[in-house]
């Protein structure tokens, strides 16, 4: 298996300009999709992420102009539903944000489908979308576990109605049976069951869904109404907000590191809730300055936080590193959802945090971490998750030295995080 080994790394300083959004990118293609007009993407992130949502396009016949080295793409929009009685085979790798929403798009076309994707996707669950799309008169059939991908679709233009969906374990679910209700043939209501988990993701979805000419009623995140009638109209261009969660490692790096870094691509105006990630690091005392479309951070002195990151969950795994470098404990809460992502990410952090010297409590629902002042080296496992690979890198940045195995994994979000982190890495 290949292995980096990342020396300490004195300190960091410069400007990253992020890479396009992997939520918005996902969401921008299939929107484009099924809008009328054609769009051009800007900033679209290059990541396998999307190419898995690039390829089943592909194959579902949507005609696009991709044009890589300049990240941008022109989408001819088929003014309605996706793939009219087709038949295809749709491999996602580990993508949810292809997953889930091609799920529901295909699910109210008409055809035939198989979903399917890696190992891994086959144990994350998707259950809770397809209960919701049932009632519709959608047919989805479980071709191995039941609750879990591979899905076979068989699809019939359904109509609208009142649906309930559980939101308790992921967001997506909702997010992808709001993306579709438009294409319904009559009005949607959706009631959520359980407590709605990663909120801010439903916020990109209908922020996106307005700039594509869709108003949806939102009472409180409890139940939502999508009105008939209404259609995806093209903007023409869209830019892609820059990686919010792909900042956090860049900004812990600069709490952490010394010297000051500025991320451009996110700022005030993003829709991503992962900006967030910016006040959490003010509260564990690192200086941030805030700009529309960049946020800046400088080194302070760190002191742990006892937190509900339950709206920021993948940027809360760069604050359990960066607790590392923090004086006192940090306790990460009402994050169970982070065991159904790319690896249980619960038991998986705790592991490694736990060989770099760390005491680790791992709850059903939290982490706390308490750091160590005798830090070690270690071979950080990543369990095919970008996330560990990144998150890890920032023991570096704090003086430790760290291998880091199968950097490559982080190709899902990031290909070239780690030349990133070297271009500020003094
Ligand atoms: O809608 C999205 O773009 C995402 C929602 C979140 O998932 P959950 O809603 O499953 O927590 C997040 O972790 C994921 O990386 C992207
Ligand atoms: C949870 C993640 O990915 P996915 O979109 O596959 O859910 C992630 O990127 O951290």
């Amino acid at each position: 298996m290949e292995q980096l080994h990342l020396s300490p790394i004195s300190r960091v300083d410069g400007v990253i300009t992020l890479p396009g959004s992997k939520s918005i990118s996902n969401r921008a293609l299939l929107l484009a999709t099924l809008a009328s007009g054609s769009t051009r993407l800007t900033n679209l992130l290059d990541s396998d992420d999307i190419r898995h949502m690039l390829n089943a396009l592909t194959t579902l016949g949507v005609s696009y102009d991709y044009d890589r080295g300049a990240a941008t793409i022109e989408v001819e929009g088929l003014g309605g539903r996706l793939a009219r009685g087709q038949q295809a085979e749709l491999y996602l790798g580990n993508a949810g944000t292809a997953m889930r929403p091609l799920a529901a798009a295909l699910a109210i076309g008409s055809g035939q489908f198989v979903l399917t994707g890696e190992p891994r996707m086959k144990e994350r669950p998707i259950g809770h979308l397809v209960e919701a799309l049932a009632p519709l008169g959608a047919e989805i059939r479980y071709l191995e576990n039941p609750g879990y991908p591979p899905l076979a679709i068989t699809a019939a233009d359904l109509g609208g109605g009142e649906v309930e969906i559980d939101g308790s374990i992921s967001s997506q679910f909702l997010t992808a049976l709001l993306m579709v209700a438009p294409l319904l043939g009559g009005s949607l209501t959706i009631r959520v069951k359980g407590e709605l988990v990663s909120k801010p993701y439903i916020d990109i979805t209908l922020g996106m869904m307005a700039r594509f000419g869709v108003e949806v009623e939102n009472r409180d995140y409890q139940s939502f109404k999508i009105a008939s009638g209404q259609q995806y109209v093209s903007p023409g261009d869209y830019l892609v907000e820059g990686d919010a969660s792909s900042a956090s490692y860049f900004l812990a790096a600069a709490a952490i590191g010394g010297g000051t870094v500025e991320v451009r691509g996110v700022g005030t105006d993003s829709l991503q809730g992962d900006k967030h990630f910016a006040d959490v690091l003010a509260a564990m005392g690192a200086r941030v300055e805030w700009g529309r479309d960049f946020i800046r951070c400088g080194r302070g002195t760190l002191k742990g936080v006892d937190m509900d990151m339950n709206a920021i969950p993948d940027a809360a795994m760069t604050i359990a590193t960066t607790a590392l470098f923090a004086e006192g404990p940090t306790t990460i809460r009402n994050i169970y959802n982070w065991r159904v992502k790319e690896t249980d990410r619960l038991t998986a952090m705790a592991t490694e945090l736990r060989k770099v010297g760390a005491l680790v409590e791992e709850g059903e629902d939290y982490l706390r971490i308490e750091p160590t002042p005798q830090l070690r080296h270690a071979e950080i496992a990543t369990y095919n998750d970008h996330r560990i690979a990144m998150c890890f890198a920032l023991l570096a940045v704090g003086g430790q030295p760290v291998t880091i195995l199968d950097p490559g994994c982080t190709a899902k979000t990031f290909p070239d995080f780690f030349d990133r982190l070297a271009s500020i890495s003094r």
